[in-house]
């Protein structure tokens, strides 16, 4: 028989969001289940989505040469359905019973078709199908982050580095700043962000919402309210997992970004006046032609 976790939380999420330090001080509580990434492996690649495919569709050949070698591949035999199943039931479960999981809303797609492979699911179950047949009570939790420009910036600095937490000792080359990517992340960001606010009123669902920038002054503070809305009780809460990776080169590319935003923002409107008005031009000579043409006929 398929396992099935009585308790659960999925934290819905982008990337770099703040999830990682929330779902891992959560786990730190003992109660709250392994709120891990279960689901970031993909079937086409057997890997975590890859830089280029986060970047597919900026039209720069040099990007390329800034992207790490791809991350190995995970070997997952020949694991059936229900095998997987059960392995995500565990790894997410802390004693106590309780599941975790984070997804991301770019690794929806995904999720829902390995699901669709389990008895009782369904090939082409939608997102709330699969939850609806997976858990018992499942609690939503919702994080998104104000500033996506600040998190575009976190993510092109992660996919180039591969230093997705903070690491002091981490060994690798300096990011570089593209303003192309950046602009396709926060692009990105902001569709991923509002699939998940569709997604969530189109099922009338209301998550209990979590924006990083005030999270990230109290993280103990929103691992309490996520433990107390499961009905779980903790002795001390835990500090931060993670410590943050923001530094002085994020927010210098912050600012050359929105400079370098306005200025060809500020083009691109000069260009449609400049257009605009040269096509008032031909227009009225057009027009001014064929008046001419009526006085001579
Ligand atoms: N303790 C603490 N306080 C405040 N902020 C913190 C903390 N720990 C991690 N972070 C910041 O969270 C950002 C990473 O988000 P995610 O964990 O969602 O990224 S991931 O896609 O899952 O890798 C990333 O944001 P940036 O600092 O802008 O890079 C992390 O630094
Ligand atoms: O490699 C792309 C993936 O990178 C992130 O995941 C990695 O960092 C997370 C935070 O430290 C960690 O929870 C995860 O296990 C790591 O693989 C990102 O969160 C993924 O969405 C992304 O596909």
């Amino acid at each position: 028989m398929r396992p099935t976790p009585e308790l659960a939380y999925l934290v819905c999420a982008t990337q770099r969001s703040g999830s990682t330090v929330l779902c891992e001080t959560l786990r730190a509580t003992g109660v709250a289940g392994q709120p891990l990434e279960h689901f970031e492996h993909l079937r086409h690649s057997g890997r975590p989505r890859q830089g280029h495919e986060y970047l597919a569709g900026v039209d720069d050949h040099a990007l390329e040469g800034l992207l790490p070698p791809p991350a190995p591949v995970r070997d997952e035999g020949d694991e059936s359905p229900s095998a997987w199943w059960s392995r995500i039931v565990r790894e997410g479960s802390s004693a106590n019973g309780v599941w975790g999981g984070k997804l991301m809303w770019d690794h929806v797609d995904d999720f829902t078709a390995r699901a669709g492979q389990l008895d009782g699911v369904g090939a082409g179950a939608g997102l709330a199908e699969v939850l609806d047949r997976l858990f018992g009570e499942l609690r939503l939790v919702y994080v998104r982050r104000e500033d996506t420009v600040a998190q575009a910036i976190s993510f092109w600095r992660a996919i180039q580095t591969q230093a997705w937490r903070h690491d002091p000792d981490a060994k690798h080359a300096p990011p570089a700043y593209h303003y192309g990517a950046i602009d396709h992340l926060v692009t990105l960001l902001e569709q991923h962000d509002a699939a998940w606010q569709r997604w969530f009123a189109d099922g009338g669902r209301e998550p209990l919402t979590l924006v990083y920038e005030q999270l990230r002054d109290d993280v103990s503070g929103a691992v309490g309210e996520i433990v107390r809305s499961l009905g779980l009780t903790v002795g001390e809460l835990p500090a931060p997992a993670l410590s943050r990776q923001r530094d002085g080169t994020s927010r210098e590319w912050a600012q050359r970004f929105r400079e370098e935003r306005a200025a060809r923002t500020a083009e691109v409107v000069a260009d449609g006046a400049l257009a605009a008005e040269a096509a008032g031009a031909r227009g009225a000579e057009a027009e001014a032609g064929g008046a001419r043409e009526g006085a001579v006929a």
